[in-house]
């Protein structure tokens, strides 16, 4: 049997539409009600028939969960979460999808204090957004990873884990704190890498925009599907974790200051070391079947 019988969405951009697309097709007899801020993604997901229900409220949208799952980004998780604080059923758990986990477990359990909460955040996603963007295997065989407080029930952790599972996500547990310096290196530096080639590429002055697109075939376009992510997100994720991306840049700016003094003094056997090192962990990575890099994932989009 599911682990919750009616789940609430709030946010029905790709994460939550593809939890809605997933529990449709992996945990059929599970209701699915979806609430969003923006009347045009209500619309939308009324239109692609989405959920069972779509809310106009977002008090109204939880009022008989016993999961809320919120989707928004990150610097809007505080705010959802007090919108649903004077509706929400008494034993529904909450969690999240969130990029980074200790400041939004704060933003929660300050908007709930009473609320059984289990952070979560699926480390799967795409450059795009928005209700028809999400597909129903996006999380197969991709790591959730749950950050959840010291001191939370662990039936809790185990209904959440179970929900994930069956969305075929495999689970892992963090300190909220690990989890987002991990996450750091993982992945926000490396879009805020993409958003800076890209960025430093279109303002070239002797390289024109249209040589950019037409030039971009090899490495430089991996860097422009990256770099389209969303703004909204993506700018909430830097602000929110901060510390740990400012750490991590520090570290990445005196790697790439020793770089740049190989090329300088023509230290070819740096460079080969370097990059049959980076190699290795290309390859490794492949091996372990979690190459991401073709746009549509290698996955079919249910
Ligand atoms: N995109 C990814 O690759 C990815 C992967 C894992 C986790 N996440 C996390 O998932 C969350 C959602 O990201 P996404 O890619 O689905 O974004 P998205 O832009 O596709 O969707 C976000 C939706 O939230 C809605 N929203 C914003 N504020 C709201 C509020 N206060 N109440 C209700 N709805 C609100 C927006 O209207 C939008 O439809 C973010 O926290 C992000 O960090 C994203
Ligand atoms: O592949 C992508 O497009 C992603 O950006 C996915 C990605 C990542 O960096 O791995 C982005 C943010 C998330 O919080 C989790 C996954």
């Amino acid at each position: 049997m599911p682990p919750f019988s009616r789940v609430t969405v709030i946010g029905l951009g790709l994460i939550g539409s593809s939890i809605a697309r997933g529990i449709r097709a992996r945990m059929p007899d599970v209701c699915v009600t979806g609430y969003d801020a923006s009347a045009e993604v209500r619309d939308t997901a009324r239109a692609i028939d989405l959920c069972d229900t779509v809310a106009d409220s977002a008090g109204a949208s939880v009022a008989e969960a016993d999961l809320v799952v919120l989707c928004v980004p990150v610097g809007a998780m505080g705010a959802a979460a007090a919108e649903i604080a004077g509706d929400l059923p008494a034993g529904a758990i909450v969690s999240d999808v969130g990029s980074c986990k200790q400041a939004v477990a704060t933003a929660l359990r300050e908007a709930l204090s009473e609320a059984v909460i289990v952070p979560a955040h699926p480390v799967a996603g795409t450059e795009q957004s928005g209700p028809e963007s999400g597909f129903a295997s996006l999380f197969h065989g991709r790591w959730c990873i749950l950050t959840p407080p010291e001191g939370t029930d662990p039936a809790a952790i185990d209904r959440v884990a179970d929900f994930w599972r069956r969305l075929g996500a495999e689970i892992e547990q963090m300190a909220p704190d690990h989890h987002d310096r991990v996450l750091a290196i993982t992945s926000h530096l490396p879009h805020l890498i993409a958003y800076t080639i890209v960025g430093t590429a279109s303002d070239l002055e002797e390289v024109t925009q249209s040589e950019v697109v037409k030039y971009s075939a090899g490495g430089f376009r991996d860097f422009t599907r990256i770099a389209a992510s969303d703004p909204t997100m993506w700018r909430d994720v830097f602000l929110t974790n901060r510390e740990a991306v400012l750490e991590m840049l520090q570290r990445f700016s005196e790697d790439l200051t020793a770089l740049q003094r190989a090329i300088r003094w023509g230290k070819g056997d740096e460079l080969f070391d370097l990059f049959t090192r980076t190699r290795a962990i290309r390859r490794g990575i492949v091996e372990q079947g979690q190459d991401d890099a073709k746009p549509d994932f290698g996955r079919t989009h249910e």
